[in-house]
């Protein structure tokens, strides 16, 4: 198609879009939206609308698909979460008075890391854009939540960077062209230009933006890779995504390398602190988070994801927990106002790029009217702990501009009005009441009128085309005056105009319109001046957050009856009747969680071998344990009778592999990878947790690794407290050399023909798995779990690891003599066969039983 047959629009189309080739482009035409071509056969697919085509030129015909522009709340948001960048133009000036074709250009680019829209995004979730710098095995790392102005930065190596991105879930990841990121990631991603990854352009990109001399305030001058992924951030914001207002961005954070607990992603999800089993919601945060606003809830989730190791910081935000908790009155008024408290945070990044409807001031003030009453509420409580809140800001003079200037009941859209209140200017005022006042002379007039015609049903309305106009019903069509000017004949009456008429008309349109721009004008002034308090409201904000966090810890802690975990620089984690926050909410009504109490230090309990059959409650005690540090380290008081924590600073867990296995993600490879990582991490401070690591191999094998593993920690200079849980009874024998492990069990009570569990951890190691005793309560056939225990006897008969041959000659001797079975005989071939095949010296106890069970299909069980 040459260019010549394009039509002047579709050429003008053509040009913005050659500028944004990665992007979806929504392009204003009149009230519509339109996409063309290839945007529109996305767009129709993501949000069902109707494809059509449209002549392109003379020869051609291009795709189109459009939605009316008052709906782009509606579609951007699904546009967005499809995973597309979308960039918006409108029309530039007014059609109406425009020469020639309507200017247009990009005004925003939306993409997933990058929006304010409260539809893309979730209230109690951060929106993380990471920008990454590499510079050989170094990261320079920053995490901005666009939406609320936070703003992070660090420098690492790979396995930090990986942390940051597992952690953070950054729904965005911005890096250099022609780089590589250094693993696979599941979020949207950009690549900007080399030009935007230098130090010295970076470097006056965040001075101009904070206007500082320096980076020094913020504590971040030395990380010159941080400052460069950061200049890139601003680059993509201000250049790439037209992001100029971003006052709201008033400082960076640096996330110190060593403040927090080192957790990595398996831990996380293992523990299940964000997301539940299975990705249900019942999670550690969904029993902690109790928070009555949306910057709390984001702020437990961060705390969560970030424990502490300072025990200065953990125990102010203890001892607010417990002021919280000893003073109910105080609290429950708390609770009240923060139940009124809007995302200020939010709106603040609105705020800032002049995009706050008047619905919002509206929040924003009635919000922070309940700032105030929040601060009396505190300063009238004369108690030590609470001054470690800090002190709230002085935002009096905003309040009263915003309760003085605007109206109670606000509007969604500015262009409705109403907005500025009566006495703010006095010439809105006189504007709005000649547009009143016109309106009643109007009704006069056409009274007058009626008199003076002697026509009386006479009607004055006003239509788009022509204005104001008197209406007479075709009966008294003979008694109009003269002078009136017909303009319109309908079936049963017909429309006129006079000269009063139009003059009067011309002052009201004229007040209407001055009045929306000057109310536009008042409108911004107000912004603008609100805008000069945005850092002492967001101090206030992060107050404001705190105490909504604790408030909930304090609820949380009354309602499961926690205790306040005492924490101190040991190497000894002490739990007296510890509980599993979560399973204990979940338990079968009528049901009771038994509390369990763990002792681990460096000197002589530094390795707890933990057996018991399956299902008597191992991995929920290694879990348990964890949890409860964790707990204690974000500041929250902890499900157990007592709790002395020496400061933890990695919690590693991994699991067996056979553990993962319906996830399809899981090896033996994978198993002996991850638990290579944390061999190669430990520190003296470290809490690891081992659940049945090596059982994705042969048993010997299994019971190797998993001994020397053992063993590895045990001589290992750093002493790291573990938590071993395994089936392998073979590693009881340990305790015998090495004299920091002790064996323990979760004890069950043996019945004739079943197991009771008591779920209490005792002293010592257990005999046996009772794996089969497991396999009949899964409802296995009778007949295989008794052939599974004939089995076992034979295999236990002796010592099996000296004449495990003979064992297994016998074993399939045994099986070809079962007369029950009275088996045609291609079917006894067929098992015999099978079995002969099987190795015993690589089969695991679960494969046996699954033998057996296809060993029963094959004779029809
Ligand atoms: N202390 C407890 N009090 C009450 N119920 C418990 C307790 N511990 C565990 N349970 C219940 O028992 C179930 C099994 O526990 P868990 O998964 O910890 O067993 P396990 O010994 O690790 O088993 P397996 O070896 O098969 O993995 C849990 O889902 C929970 O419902």
């Amino acid at each position: 198609m040459s260019k010549s047959k394009e039509t002047p629009l579709m050429k003008q189309y053509n040009s913005i879009k050659a500028r944004y080739p990665d992007a979806l482009l929504l392009f204003r035409v009149g009230d519509f939206y339109e996409t063309f071509g290839e945007d529109a056969i996305k767009a129709s697919k993501i949000l069902g609308i109707v494809l059509t085509k449209r002549a392109n030129g003379q020869a051609s015909h291009i795709e189109l698909a459009g939605f009316p522009h008052h709906s782009l709340d509606v579609y951007l948001p699904k546009l967005v979460r499809s995973g597309l960048r979308v960039a918006i133009c409108d029309q530039l000036e007014d059609p109406a008075t425009a020469k020639g074709i309507v200017k247009r250009g990009v005004t925003e680019l939306v993409t997933p890391g990058v929006t304010f829209n409260d539809k893309v995004l979730e209230g109690k979730n951060n929106n993380f854009l990471l920008s990454v710098h590499q510079e050989k095995e170094n990261y320079g790392i920053v995490l901005l939540d666009v939406s609320t102005g936070e703003f992070f930065m660090t420098e690492g190596n790979s396995h930090k960077l990986k942390q940051l991105v597992d952690n953070f879930k950054p729904t965005e990841i911005i890096y250099q062209r022609k780089k590589n990121l250094p693993f696979e990631i599941s979020s949207y991603s950009f690549q900007l230009e080399d030009w935007a990854y230098q130090f010295d352009y970076a470097y006056e990109k965040l001075t101009q933006h904070f206007k500082t001399n320096s980076l020094k305030g913020f504590g971040v001058e030395d990380l010159r890779l941080g400052i460069v992924a950061a200049g890139a951030v601003f680059s993509y914001l201000v250049d790439d995504t037209h992001h100029k207002l971003l006052d709201h961005i008033s400082g960076i954070q640096r996330l110190p390398q060593d403040t927090f607990v080192e957790m990595d992603q398996f831990t996380i999800k293992n523990l299940e602190i964000i997301v539940g089993a299975n990705n249900s919601s019942v999670s550690l945060l969904n029993i902690l988070d109790q928070s009555l606003t949306h910057m709390g809830g984001r702020m437990i989730r961060r705390w969560l994801l970030m424990p502490l190791k300072d025990i200065k910081v953990i125990n102010r935000r203890l001892s607010l927990v417990r002021y919280f908790l000893n003073n109910p009155k105080v609290t429950t008024s708390l609770k009240e106002e923060l139940k009124g408290i809007s995302d200020v945070e939010r709106l603040l990044g609105k705020l800032a790029g002049e995009r706050i409807s008047p619905k919002e001031f509206g929040y924003l003030r009635d919000s922070l009217v309940k700032y105030l009453n929040i601060e009396q509420i505190l300063l009238s409580e004369k108690n030590i702990d609470l001054k470690s809140l800090g002190e709230f800001k002085d935002t009096r003079e905003t309040i009263n501009l915003l309760i003085n200037q605007l109206n109670e009941d606000l509007p969604v859209a500015l262009a409705k009005g109403n907005v500025i209140k009566e006495g703010v200017s006095e010439e809105l005022d006189r504007l709005r009441s000649l547009k009143e006042n016109g309106k009643e002379y109007l009704e006069n007039l056409c009274l007058k009128e009626s008199e003076k015609s002697g026509i009386p049903s006479l009607k004055i309305d006003f239509n788009n085309v022509f204005g104001y106009y008197l209406e007479v019903r075709n009966t008294h069509k003979d008694k109009v005056p003269q002078e009136w000017v017909r303009k319109q004949t309908l079936v049963n009456a017909e429309r006129y105009i006079t000269e009063e008429l139009k003059e009067y008309e011309s002052q009201i349109l004229g007040a209407e319109e001055k009045i929306s721009v000057l109310e536009s004008e008042l409108y911004k002034k107000l912004n603008a001046e609100v805008k000069k308090s945005l850092l002492e409201i967001q101090h206030n904000t992060r107050i404001i957050a705190t105490i909504d966090s604790l408030i909930s810890f304090a609820e949380v802690a009354q309602e499961n009856y926690y205790t306040q975990p005492h924490l101190d620089e040991s190497k000894t984690i002490e739990i007296t009747e510890g509980r599993h926050p979560v399973i204990e909410k979940q338990l079968p009504l009528g049901e009771v969680y038994v509390s369990n109490s763990v002792y681990l230090d460096d000197k002589n309990q530094q390795i707890l071998m933990i057996t018991g059959p399956n299902m008597a409650g191992k991995s929920a005690l290694l879990r348990q344990t964890a949890l409860i540090v964790l707990m204690a380290q974000i500041g929250s008081f902890v499900p157990a009778k007592n709790a002395k924590i020496g400061i933890v600073d990695k919690i590693f867990t991994r699991v067996g592999a056979s553990d993962n296995l319906s996830k399809g993600e899981s090896t033996f490879m994978v198993e002996m990878n991850e638990t290579a990582s944390i061999l190669n991490n430990i520190s003296e401070r470290s809490l690891i947790l081992l659940d049945e690591i090596g059982r994705g191999t042969s048993t010997y094998d299994g019971v190797s690794i998993a001994w020397a593993i053992a063993e590895y920690l045990h001589e290992h200079p750093t002493c790291p407290k573990t938590l071993f849980a395994t089936h392998y009874h073979e590693l009881n024998e340990m305790t015998g050399s090495f004299k920091r492990i002790k064996n323990f069990n979760v004890s069950i009570k043996e019945l004739k023909d079943s197991i009771v569990f008591l779920r209490k951890l005792v002293a010592g190691g257990s005999e046996h798995s009772f794996g089969i005793h497991v396999a009949k309560l899964a409802g296995m056939p009778v007949s295989l779990t008794q052939r599974a225990e004939q089995i076992l006897k034979t295999l236990e008969n002796k010592d099996v690891r000296k004449d495990l041959k003979n064992r297994t000659k016998m074993l399939t001797e045994e099986n070809m003599q079962l007369s029950f079975f009275q088996l045609d005989d291609p079917v006894l071939e067929n098992i015999r066969e099978e079995i002969l095949k099987t190795d015993l010296n690589t089969l695991t106890p679960i494969e046996a039983l699954m033998k057996l069970n296809h060993i029963k299909k094959m004779i029809g069980g």
